[in-house]
């Protein structure tokens, strides 16, 4: 019985996660495996697919299709990461072609050409057959018949050739002139005497390429280790001694040479953790770590030396961070270390950078991984250790389909690969902390700042009462502006943080009320300063700033609220000395402007640091010794059951940044709300206090980590469309669950109307609910057949139930 592959097609109307059969052309039979992508027939057009495996029969009546074309030389997803496809369409009702698309590299969705590459493997005839003249050709198989596809295939199985990508935007293989000779050693020894006395630099040059490998080694190399120019180099091209042939290089996503550094001596505290974490890996076991450390104790040398180890076993390690734009300290601390070895992935590297990264990890070159949320899927084999820093930052969530937390997926990779998996922060997730009161994880404290540092002492401001004493700026209070004029007068820094979430600087009209919104999202227009105009922050809409008010005419429509720019303005006219740099999305918009702000900062070419929440993580500056937080609690009046743990996680955090070195660190947190126990918590950096309070809370309200929960969203431009499929899922749902589960809803969501479309939501709380998953699979099936433009949205452990 011939054998049927089984695809998954990529249609995006007919998504299903049951693959379809196709016949295999008797020429690739042997060649095709699963994880290769191919193109097959389906109605009357031509799509494209991955081979998800094989079988010998079939439930279709019919003539069974062929494949088309086949698209790869070899799989793009390896066993494992297939097999975590499955799992993750399983866990987040994704459909398993959303899942792989997701998993594969950027590079693999953008134009390539591959380019096969023969080996000298090859036997002679193989050469006349597939090379006849000798040089690589494109493996594009719209061009190639199939016999020749097959046979490629078959060669590229044996090793017999290799496969080259060239990304066809600008960002292709980067080159550098390198240097080969034809002579033979004798030759250049020849020609070595005969210049020796008058010429001693082209003699210099003659000894260097007497010792020249096989390979062309990067010109700039050869100037150097010879201690020739350039020009000598050209001169001896001429006088043929050498040859300059393109030498591909990698683009190095590091802008600035980082200097190497070497263990440092680890405190007690430190050591415990690393011998708990190297045990698990070199006893290959998959266990998993909570590294639960005050912000300044060590967490990083931790996570560096447990590398170090598994390195040492011959295993490669991952290393997700939060988002990597924002952690440029932490990637050049673990560049420092590893050096070469060190991949970086993210979405902020080039086409051309995301390639030659992918590259150097599949090659096997790269072998500890850096990078954000989609990293986790990178192609890493031999894995020994995963660290997820940062461990509660709800960057690790996606929210769109696949709707994945990398964190699961960590585990689930460490599970595969018998590795330790460490989660670490000094305010981890309430769900993890809570895995690790039930033994799930096994819990290393770091306690203590190194050398026995003391965290900072934190002020809480009631700015109530300081608006109502004077009447200056609304921004800043006595006190805070006190201890800012001090550090500028001892030439130590500042770091100041305005809290945006929940909160813009809107148009009011202080005569109607009117708020300026988006005319197609329902929030607010946010005030922008440069260039000034009204943007929508969900749309992207703009418009102009209004002189009189859209509904009464009246003149005083002034904006309310604060903006980095506006805080910016005030604080310098308030200290007209002080340098200040502002870091926010407007000034971090271009590339590395991120890095380059925070080097200037680093080498105190300002005294005040001023930003939005993207500086309150990681920062590791000596010289600052205050902290300020301009508006604690704008995030705690949100619709949200995380509200109060992210505001405790980012006062924390932020507070983390004072006083790391020598000198004592201070922080002033400006608050409406100073008696709520989350600011009040972050005040004394008491972590298992605010747990064991918000566990109680979340207790009492049936949240997680108490319960599941599942929110399910369906969006129209019609509003009622959206309910109306809201209230039929509901009603499917409910056929399924217990009376032990709790729903609410449906409801508009908190921001009911985003792009022109109208949301309505459900929250499932449940604890144990056998038949959920079967209905859930049902909804994903069934939201194909759903009218023209609505969307359902099925999201397990949402962030939030806004
Ligand atoms: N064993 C050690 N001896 C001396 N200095 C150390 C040691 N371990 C870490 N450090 C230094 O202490 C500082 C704080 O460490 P690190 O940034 O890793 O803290 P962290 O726990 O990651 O903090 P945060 O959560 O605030 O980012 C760094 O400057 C680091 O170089
Ligand atoms: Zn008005
Ligand atoms: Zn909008």
């Amino acid at each position: 019985m011939a054998q049927i592959a089984q695809v998954l097609v990529d249609v995006p109307t007919m998504q299903t996660n049951d693959p379809y059969s196709y016949a295999i052309p008797d020429q690739l039979a042997d060649q095709l495996q699963p994880g290769m992508r191919v193109t097959v027939p389906f109605g009357h057009r031509v799509v494209s697919g991955v081979v998800v495996g094989f079988t010998t029969s079939t439930q279709y009546e019919g003539q069974l299709k062929s494949i088309r074309a086949v698209l790869d030389l070899a799989p793009v997803l390896n066993p494992e990461l297939q097999q975590l496809a499955d799992w993750l369409a399983q866990t987040t009702y994704a459909f398993r072609i959303t899942c792989i698309q997701t998993m594969l590299p950027n590079l693999l969705k953008a134009s390539v050409e591959r380019q096969i590459v023969p080996t000298n493997e090859l036997t002679a005839t193989e050469r006349a057959v597939y090379f006849p003249d000798g040089a690589a050709r494109d493996f594009d198989t719209s061009k190639l018949d199939t016999d020749t596809v097959a046979g490629l295939l078959k060669l590229r199985r044996a090793g017999k050739v290799t496969v080259t990508y060239q990304v066809k935007d600008k960002a292709s293989v980067k080159t550098t002139p390198g240097i080969t000779t034809s002579l033979a050693p004798q030759q250049l020894e020849d020609l070595k005497q005969s210049v020796a006395t008058r010429a001693p630099k082209q003699a210099a040059l003659l000894t260097y390429l007497q010792a020249l490998p096989d390979h062309p080694v990067p010109q700039a190399k050869v100037a150097h280790a010879a201690g020739v120019s350039s020009a000598v180099i050209r001169g001896a091209e001429t006088k043929g001694w050498l040859k300059r042939t393109p030498l591909e290089v990698y683009r190095d996503p590091f802008q600035q040479p980082v200097k190497p550094t070497t263990p440092l001596r680890l405190n007690a505290e430190q050591q415990a953790a690393v011998d708990a974490i190297t045990t698990a890996v070199t006893q290959r076991q998959a266990k998993n770590f909570l590294v639960e450390g005050v912000t300044g104790s060590g967490k990083t040398e931790v996570y560096l030396q447990s590398i170090a180890v598994a390195l040492q076993q011959g295993r490669s390690a991952l290393m997700l961070v939060p988002e990597i734009a924002l952690t440029p300290q932490m990637t050049n601390r673990v560049k420092a270390r590893f050096g070469q070895r060190v991949a970086v992935l993210h979405s902020g590297l080039s086409k051309g950078e995301q390639y030659d990264e992918w590259r150097r990890i599949d090659r096997g070159e790269a072998t500890v991984v850096v990078g954000a949320r989609s990293a986790v899927f990178a192609p890493i084999q031999h894995l020994g250790l995963i660290i997820m820093d940062e461990e509660h930052e709800s960057s690790y969530k996606q929210d769109e389909n696949p709707r994945y937390h990398a964190r699961d997926v960590a585990l689930w990779r460490g599970k595969y690969h018998d590795c330790p998996v460490v989660l670490g922060s000094a305010t981890p997730s309430l769900e993890t902390r809570a895995r690790a009161a039930k033994g799930l994880y096994t819990r290393l404290v770091l306690a203590h700042r190194i050398n026995d540092r003391p965290l900072p002492t934190v002020h809480i401001i009631d700015m109530r009462a300081e608006l109502k004493q004077h009447q200056g700026d609304d921004d800043f209070s006595a006190p805070l502006l006190t201890a800012i004029q001090d550090r500028l007068d001892r030439h130590e820094q500042v770091v100041l943080m305005l809290n945006r979430r929940g909160f813009s600087s809107f148009m009011m009209c202080r005569d109607c009320g009117f708020v300026l919104k988006c005319p197609n999202c329902d929030i607010s227009l946010t005030y922008h300063v440069n260039p000034r105009v009204m943007k929508c922050h969900y749309c992207g809409h703009e418009e102009a700033v209004p002189t009189v008010c859209p509904n009464c005419r009246s003149r005083k429509i002034r904006y309310y609220g604060t903006g980095t720019q506006k805080v910016e303005t005030a604080l310098q006219k308030l200290l007209p000395t002080a340098r200040i740099l502002r870091m926010d999305v407007d000034s971090t918009r271009r590339k590395g402007a991120h890095e380059k702000l925070l080097n200037q900062f680093g080498q105190h070419d300002a005294d005040i640091l001023l930003g939005t929440q993207m500086i309150a993580k990681g920062l590791d500056f000596p010289n600052v010794t205050l902290v300020g937080v301009l508006n604690a609690d704008t995030a705690l009046g949100l619709p949200d059951f995380r509200a109060s743990e992210r505001t405790f996680q980012l006062l924390t955090q932020v507070s983390g940044r004072a006083g790391r070195a020598e000198k004592p660190g201070e922080v002033y947190i400006q608050t409406f709300n100073p008696d709520h126990y989350a600011i009040q918590l972050a005040r004394t950096q008491d972590y298992e206090r605010f747990f064991v309070t918000e566990m109680h809370m979340r207790h009492q309200g049936n949240y997680p980590p108490y319960y599941y929960a599942i929110q399910l969203t369906a969006s129209h431009e019609d509003e009622s469309v959206a309910a109306k499929a809201m209230y039929q899922i509901l009603a499917a749902v409910k056929q399924g669950l217990s009376d032990q589960a709790i729903i609410l809803g449906p409801t508009p969501k908190a921001i009911a109307r985003v792009k022109r479309k109208y949301y309505y939501q459900v929250v499932i709380k449940y604890k144990h609910e056998p038949h959920l998953k079967a209905v859930l699979d049902q909804i994903r099936q069934g939201s194909q057949r759903a009218p023209r433009g609505l969307a359902v949205a099925i999201d397990a452990e949402p962030m939030n139930f806004m």
